[in-house]
């Protein structure tokens, strides 16, 4: 792997849609600079620099108050990159980050110290060589206080996912609604299961995240709205937006985060979900302290 790529849309449209004051984007990530914070020799993709200052330009021109930046895989568990992130924000921002399984007390609290809320497990093939589920029940055993667990993986194996869910004993967070066919609408058999698994345990919340991902038509993303819609009224309390900038591996697409930005009243339609997706949601996740 040589090429660098870059994933990201070069001038993002001004949203039309206003987010509520306090808004979160509560996925994105940060790569790099490489010079200073090198990629993972493991990495399957080799993006160009996407660094704190460019994500909180986005993060202005967007009109959002504060990110949750969680550490892509192409930095592999070396958090340095993110946490220099959280460093820099002024404390707008919390992260959560990818370990290896051995890590030891003190390295988690030294992550919670730089403002680490959660860790990630990615099940994605393309991403990681392997996901050891027993080892992952063994750090999410031994999380620092108040930190959850969040989880990426694809609408096939979510059947085989049912029983590590079940077992991890912090909250959870699954990525992008463990990214269903929202071809098959609202009632298709990929949300029908993803709401069976949402509605196992009340604490399991989701992000109703990346149309771009999960919709190939594009802008205004009508499948991923009808089908997200019901989703964000029925668990308008554990439901959580983002832009997922610098959009990892999505260099063929380059989304327009304004445009993205602009699904979230179409899939909230009134202030108070707007409210809780943006602003009370994360806060409660990320900065407790200071949550209504
Ligand atoms: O950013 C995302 O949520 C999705 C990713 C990238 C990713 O998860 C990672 O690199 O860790 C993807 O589907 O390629």
């Amino acid at each position: 792997m040589s090429e660098r790529i870059t994933s990201w849309h070069s001038n993002p449209s001004v949203p039309a849609f206003t987010p509520p004051p306090g808004a979160v984007d509560a996925h994105c990530h940060i790569f790099g600079p490489m010079a200073e914070f090198p990629f993972s020799a493991k990495s399957k993709y080799l993006p160009e620099d996407a660094g704190p200052d460019m994500l909180f330009a986005l993060r202005d021109r967007l009109g959002f108050a504060r990110n949750v930046i969680v550490q892509a895989s192409c930095h592999g568990t070396d958090n340095a990159a993110t946490l220099n992130g959280i460093a820099k924000s002024n404390g707008k921002a919390r992260g959560v980050a990818v370990v290896d399984p051995a890590i030891s007390a003190e390295e988690l609290a030294a992550l919670d110290a730089g403002g680490m809320r959660g860790v990630r497990f990615n099940f994605l093939k393309r991403l990681v060589d392997d996901a050891p589920k027993d080892k992952f029940l063994d750090v999410a055993g031994r999380l620092p206080e108040g930190w959850h667990v969040v989880i990426y993986f694809e609408a096939d194996i979510l059947e085989e996912m049912r029983d590590f869910v079940a077992a991890i004993p912090v909250p959870v967070v699954i990525d992008h609604m463990g990214r269903p066919d929202v071809s098959q609408g609202p009632d298709g058999p990929d949300m029908r299961a993803f709401r069976s698994l949402l509605d196992s345990r009340d604490d399991i919340w989701t992000k109703v995240t990346c149309p771009d991902r999960l919709d190939a038509a594009g802008p205004p993303y009508a499948d991923f709205v009808r089908s997200v819609a019901p989703l964000v009224a029925d668990y308008a309390d554990r439901v959580l937006w983002g832009t997922d900038w610098p959009h990892p591996n999505q260099q063929d697409i380059l989304p327009d985060d304004g445009k993205l930005v602009d699904v979230i009243p179409q899939i909230a339609p009134i202030e108070e979900l707007q409210r809780k997706l943006l602003v009370d949601n994360p806060m409660r996740l990320y900065w407790p302290e200071e949550a209504a």
